[in-house]
């Protein structure tokens, strides 16, 4: 199977959490969020390299997180953006050209190596790809506090990150989105821009973004819960 390079954002500031710092720093049994996040790809043998993109001022500590934990597979650490767009265009822009890229939040700890080897199986067919569930909520369309649809949720998936492109076409659909003045908030969404196909791998409800403060109490039970399951 092909391999592949990551662009992992972690530029952001958290502010949801209400930490009052970034989230990447926060630990979950007594380990960084980004280093949960990274360790995946250091111990993946199918990611031949990570691009990192991190706060300017935080880059030295992150720099310190990646010798003391011996994550060695990140090869570029780069300035993040305003945006989360921004911050994945800029890693984009600083890996060599070609294959295949994943992009996955460094907020997302909890992906499985079976599901990121499945996304890439898909994008090195289909060009893209992205891991996602079912929804198991009743969702509804709201406006002005009154619900005004219920929408059918047969068809409805709740999108995560990895997502799988071939580095070129995700590439060039970014600095035609930044033409354009297009705003997104995944990257399946940059290529959906442009025309082109993005499939769907089933993901699991494991992986969970780390957003607000109870997620870190859902991100320590699923640690405690794996870590029994290995015995
Ligand atoms: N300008 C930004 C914004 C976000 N991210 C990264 O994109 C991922 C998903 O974003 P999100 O969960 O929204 O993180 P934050 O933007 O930090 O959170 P908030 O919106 O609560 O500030 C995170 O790993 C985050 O660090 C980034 O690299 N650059
Ligand atoms: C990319 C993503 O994780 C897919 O669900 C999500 O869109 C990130 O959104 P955020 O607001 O930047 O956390």
């Amino acid at each position: 199977m092909e391999k592949y390079t990551v662009v992992i954002p972690a530029a952001g500031q958290g502010k949801r959490m209400n930490a009052g710092m970034n989230k990447q720093f926060i630990c979950m049994d007594h380990i960084p969020l980004l280093i949960h996040t990274l360790r995946v790809f250091e111990e993946d043998l199918l990611c031949r390299s990570i691009v990192l993109v991190v706060n300017p001022d935080e880059r030295n500590a992150v720099a310190e997180l990646l010798q003391d934990y011996n994550i060695r597979k990140v090869g570029k650490l780069v300035r993040g953006g305003k945006e989360r767009q921004q911050s994945v265009y800029e890693g984009l822009k600083a890996m060599e050209e070609g294959g295949i890229v994943l992009v996955h939040d460094g907020a997302r700890p909890f992906i499985d190596h079976s599901i990121i080897h499945k996304l890439v199986r898909t994008a090195g067919t289909k060009g893209a790809a992205t891991v996602a569930t079912r929804v198991k909520d009743t969702i509804k369309q709201v406006e002005a506090g009154q619900v005004k649809a219920t929408v059918d949720r047969s068809c409805l998936w709740a999108v995560q990150t990895p997502q799988a492109f071939r580095h070129t076409e995700l590439l060039e659909a970014h600095r035609k989105a930044e033409i354009e003045g297009f705003e997104a908030t995944d990257d399946a969404s940059i290529i959906e821009f442009v025309g082109a196909p993005v499939y769907i791998v089933e993901g699991d409800y494991e992986n969970i973004k780390i957003t607000t403060p109870e997620d870190i109490v859902f991100g320590e039970a699923i640690i405690s819960n794996r870590k029994e399951e290995q015995g």
